[in-house]
């Protein structure tokens, strides 16, 4: 009978390890049955569940062949029963006896059970929709580049540079006593797949000294203080394996995955994860020496205090480490800047860890690989200001009693009946108990963008877009959609802050990340998280600006700048007649904005909707402009949205870039046939 491949593959994990298929198949064979033929449970962590169980049942079999052999204790002392930790005292020197590194008489450390997470499958882009509109009214959003430079070509990154890429083979040293505690021992786990090593490591004796209390690095204090007759012990579990996931745009194979972890031994009975997922897979990271960075946060912590300081933190002092393998990781100096790895001097980039200068409620790193784009100039603001002449009129007395629900408390969402907020959608509330956008409303919204013939389109009698343009002799109105509003409770409302109607004014909670885009579009936007269908991603914030004060930017701008970001707010124009130019608004964010100027355009599928929300004003020629996630978007995956644009109208005075989004849907006709040179523009 031909044997499975995933057998095949678990027999040769192990034997990379030294331990024979003979010796690997009667354990295989109860782990199969333990897990229900659930082959991922054994695979997941490069076999680890494995692993333990062959550790595991060879130490039952060294038990039972003690109770067998003729006792021979002088003292009558009765031989110690193993638990799972194993005295560090024991010198190791192959995989094999990793077993037997780690002892600790009585932990309290319950018996070691399999780790039963499951991998998750990077998932693909979705792609599919039924076809590309290039209407009138998707120019309600401007965007243009005026000049588009020849770009260098961006070479794909260096895929050896990833450490899940990197061969890890040289770095197989032998098991080195560790005569003090806290013990550190390094697995070093090969970067192949099929490949296992354990590696130990450790001529450091890596010590943190905290004032009087000695700590080992698992957290628990260091037995050579006297307080345990045990040892406190550490594994340093260090592991790379390469993972597949395709990018949005490039279909490349690109990502890679490392973790440390440290350990109370080997079976990871407890343990800590630093986990630098993010840091390899986008970044120039390479896995520092784990005793550099233990030391380095020694010496931060040396140099800050001798003693104990009296708000020591342990989450802060993990948090330290965790940066400290960052920077490491990413040949970080101390001021922030970079310093190209010794080994390839031309691989430099620059990070900056939060661009929102604490702004937001959560930081927002930027990174740049390549360092092909000039750094961003503007000014981070997260929410949308007035810059001269728009009429943003916020009053509670222009509420009424019937657009607010003063008598509520609490959640809305909790409410056996929607209140007076929910009235503009429909009796029902836009947003889940999960504070995701309800699957009806969202489609509702996607059809509105996708099939605009379908919906409600008005004309202006004098358009304001048209009027900025030339007031005396305006040109007839191109249309604007009607667009469905979210309408959230504020301040005259009675709930709380925590209300599920209240998303868009409690700000950024993902964590995204700005970085160099590879296809020649500037910097792009990426969660580094997964995110679930309908999640609130950001607003797009900037400076209020009438049309008039848009134009005259236009005109008056040096015609240099490479990206433009402006965006009008005409989704009520609709119900105005005759609006005037201060309440004919649109948000800029050129000079000043958010994380959401960042956002790059795709044509139809993109993965982001932009929706209309009311939060402190009624009326509807300021509103927020709210950016979902239309789909699930996983980490790592550009964040886009559809600005609208309409590549054919050539009478706009912001000239639409080169659509590079790559869709198959893509609107930019300069862009069809020329794909093979979607890196190089040359105007
Ligand atoms: C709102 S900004 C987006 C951020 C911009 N990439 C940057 O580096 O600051 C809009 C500008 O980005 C560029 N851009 C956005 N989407 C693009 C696309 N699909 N193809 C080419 N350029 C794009 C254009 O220059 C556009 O004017």
């Amino acid at each position: 009978m031909p044997v499975s491949p995933r057998v095949i593959m678990a027999f040769n994990a192990m034997e990379a390890l030294g331990i024979s298929k003979k010796e690997v198949k009667p354990v295989l064979i109860n782990l199969l049955k333990l897990y229900d033929n659930k082959w991922e449970l054994i695979e997941d962590d490069n076999y680890r569940a494995l692993i333990d169980a062959y550790f595991e049942s060879k130490e039952d079999k060294q038990e039972e062949h003690k109770r067998k052999a003729p006792i021979s204790c002088h003292d009558g002392e009765r031989p110690k029963q193993k638990r799972h930790l194993v005295d560090t005292d024991n010198q190791v020197s192959s995989a094999d006896n990793s077993r037997q590194v780690l002892s600790v008489e009585d932990t309290g450390i319950p018996p070691k059970t399999f780790k039963q997470e499951t991998m998750k499958p990077p998932q693909t882009s979705r792609q599919g929709m039924k076809s590309a509109t290039s209407s009138h009214a998707f120019q309600r959003r401007l965007s243009d580049e005026k000049r588009i430079p020849s770009l260098p070509h961006m070479t794909a990154r260096d895929r050896k540079s990833y450490p899940g890429a990197a061969s890890s083979a040289g770095h197989h040293e032998d098991p080195i006593d560790e005569p003090i505690n806290p013990c550190i021992q390094r697995k070093n786990m090969s970067t192949d797949h099929y490949q296992k090593k354990l590696i130990t490591s450790g001529t450091e004796k890596p010590k943190l000294h905290l004032g009087s209390v000695s700590t080992s690095y698992n957290g628990l204090p260091d037995a050579s203080n006297g307080n345990h007759s045990i040892k406190s012990l550490t594994e340093v579990y260090q592991n790379t394996h390469k993972i597949e996931d395709k990018s949005t745009c490039n279909n490349n194979t690109r990502t890679s995955k490392g973790n440390i972890d440290i350990a109370s031994s080997p079976l990871g009975e407890v343990k800590i994860s630093l986990n630098f997922d993010a840091a390899i897979r986008q970044t120039n990271f390479h896995i520092p020496n784990l005793d550099g960075v233990m030391k380095s946060v020694e010496e931060k912590y040396l140099r800050t205090s001798k003693t104990v300081e009296p708000q020591l933190s342990v989450t802060k002092l993990l948090n330290d480490l965790c940066r400290s393998v960052l920077k490491m990781g990413l040949n970080l100096n101390r001021k922030g800047s970079t310093q190209a790895p010794a080994e390839d001097k031309k691989k430099s980039f620059r990070y900056v860890d939060d661009i929102t200068k604490g702004s937001e409620n959560v930081k927002i790193s930027l990174l740049d690989e390549t360092e092909s784009e000039d750094f961003p100039k503007f000014n981070y603001i997260p929410c949308n200001t007035t810059y001269q002449s728009a009429n943003v009129n916020i009053a509670l007395a222009r509420i009424a009693d019937q657009g607010c629900c003063a008598d509520c408390s609490g959640d809305c969402l909790s409410l056996p009946f929607p209140c007076a907020c929910s009235q503009d959608t429909g009796g029902e509330f836009a947003y889940s108990s999960q504070g995701l956008l309800k699957e009806k409303f969202l489609k509702d919204c996607m059809s509105m963008i996708k099939e605009p013939q379908d919906h409600h389109y008005v004309y202006c009698n004098e358009c304001p877009i048209e009027r900025s343009k030339n007031e005396t002799k305006p040109e007839p109105c191109k249309g604007h959609l009607v667009r469905k509003f979210i309408k959230e409770c504020w301040r005259k409302c009675g709930c709380d802050m925590q209300c599920g109607n209240r998303v868009v004014q409690r700000g950024i909670s993902r964590k995204l990340q700005v970085f160099l885009t590879e296809e020649g579009k500037g910097w792009g936007v990426r969660p580094l998280e997964d995110l679930p269908k309908g999640s609130f991603v950001c607003e797009y914030a900037g400076e209020i600006l009438t049309n008039t004060e848009l134009y005259e930017r236009i005109v008056l701008g040096t015609g240099n700048d490479r990206h433009t970001y402006p965006v009008t707010l005409d989704a009520d124009w609709g119900s105005e007649v005759g609006l005037k130019d201060e309440e004919a608004l649109c948000l800029d964010a050129t000079y000043n904005g958010n994380v959401a100027r960042f956002i790059n355009h795709r044509c139809y599928d993109s993965n982001l909707i932009d929706i209309p929300v009311e939060v402190e004003t009624p009326d509807r020629h300021y509103y927020h402009l709210a950016l979902f996630t239309n789909r699930d978007v996983s980490a790592y995956e550009e964040l886009t949205w559809d600005y609208g644009i309409d590549f054919d109208d050539h009478t706009h005075p912001i000239k639409a870039f080169k659509c590079c989004c790559g869709s198959a849907f893509c609107r930019d006709k300069k862009q069809k046939g020329t794909r093979k040179l979607k890196h190089t523009y040359i105007e």
